[in-house]
């Protein structure tokens, strides 16, 4: 089922790695620029590093990331964001372990 028969679904899925337990001290296994890399690489709209036991804000912004990208691609599919303009409006939690993933973003 594409966008044309369902208005709120986006024709192209918005896709972010997040990664979990950042409050697991001392049990990283990946590293965060291993992580930025990897989001990169598979073209994530971003990537959150989190802690689903201790902040649940940083799960909310997830999701609020994921929408703003899908709004973002459904008002201007062809239109490719710089990463300037995409930290320059409003982040749901600036305090989040939060990154957008820039040169191989998905094309807005
Ligand atoms: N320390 C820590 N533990 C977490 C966190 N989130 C989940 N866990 C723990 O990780 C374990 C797996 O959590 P689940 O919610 O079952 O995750 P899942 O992906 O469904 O796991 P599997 O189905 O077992 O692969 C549980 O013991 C959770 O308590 C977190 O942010 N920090």
């Amino acid at each position: 089922m594409g966008s044309s028969s369902n208005s709120l679904l986006p024709d192209t899925p918005v896709v972010a790695l997040v990664g979990n337990k950042t409050d697991a001290w001392g049990e990283r296994m990946v590293s965060m620029e291993e992580g930025e890399r990897r989001s990169r690489d598979i073209g994530c709209a971003c990537f959150h590093e989190i802690s689903v036991r201790e902040n649940v804000d940083e799960v909310v912004s997830v999701f609020q990331d994921i929408v703003r990208f899908s709004k973002i691609h459904q008002k201007s599919p062809k239109l490719k964001r710089s990463t300037s303009d995409l930290r320059a409006s409003n982040r749901p939690n600036p305090d989040a372990s939060t990154h957008l993933t820039s040169p191989q973003s998905p094309s807005f």
